[in-house]
């Protein structure tokens, strides 16, 4: 029983944090600029900013990804985590076709463009989680809150009462869609187990992270209104 004390310690962990930091989550997964998208308002030069940035971006996500994996092959108790975390890896081969397939349709020419500061920083916060000494429940923590963002945010422009242009349904729905969605919760559900038995200091370090993903998330948001 103490191991389902563990899931359900890890999960009002979370949920308190997001309380703790409700103003940032929220600024975090209802930002203007995925706003100006549920109502069609945004502007072709911000989405196309957005875009050409998310590319850099996705760059960098792999080899996090790939840290996050070897971290769960080494450190995680369970053999499924691994699984789950195959299928992000096979999914961000077909992603990174997409941006080029996305970037052509919006004349992006992804190869011309350079990180604005924002995206540095971000990038480089991920460069510091793959250190070998960074704990698996902190990395796995970071990659949860990372990709819930995208979720919550994208899944608002998919709602009925979205007004989502059509040629920016194919963004938000890779990133809204249910099976993502299932995908985070998968995410959360390891995220949950892996703090519920975790020291003090490594549930510290953990909520740490999670601040830094939201802080990182918004200011990702805000480049898409330029430098
Ligand atoms: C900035 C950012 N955060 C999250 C995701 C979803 N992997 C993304 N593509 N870009």
């Amino acid at each position: 029983m103490e191991e389902r004390g563990g899931q359900r310690e890890g999960a009002r962990m979370i949920d308190t944090w997001i309380n703790n930091h409700r103003q940032m989550y929220d600024r975090a997964t209802r930002h203007p600029f995925v706003l100006s998208i549920r109502d069609g308002s945004v502007d072709s030069l911000s989405f196309k900013r957005w875009l050409g940035q998310d590319y850099i971006f996705v760059r960098q996500f792999v080899p996090f990804l790939a840290s996050v994996l070897l971290k769960a092959c080494r450190e995680s108790e369970e053999q499924s985590d691994v699984e789950v975390l195959l299928g992000g890896i096979a999914s961000l081969h077909d992603e990174l076709s997409w941006f080029k397939k996305e970037a052509s349709k919006w004349d992006v020419m992804l190869n011309a463009i350079t990180p604005q500061k924002a995206n540095q920083d971000y990038c480089r916060f991920l460069e510091s989680l793959m250190l070998p000494e960074v704990d698996y429940t902190v990395a796995i923590t970071a990659f949860w809150a990372i990709e819930s963002v995208y979720q919550k945010s994208f899944s608002l422009c998919l709602e009925a009462s979205s007004n989502t242009p059509a040629e920016l349904m194919e963004t938000c729905q890779r990133w809204g869609n249910d099976g993502f969605g299932q995908y985070c919760c998968a995410l959360r559900g390891i995220t949950e187990r892996r703090l519920g038995t975790a020291s003090e200091d490594v549930m510290m370090m953990a909520e740490g992270v999670f601040v830094r993903v939201l802080e990182s998330e918004v200011r990702f948001w805000d480049m898409s209104y330029g430098e």
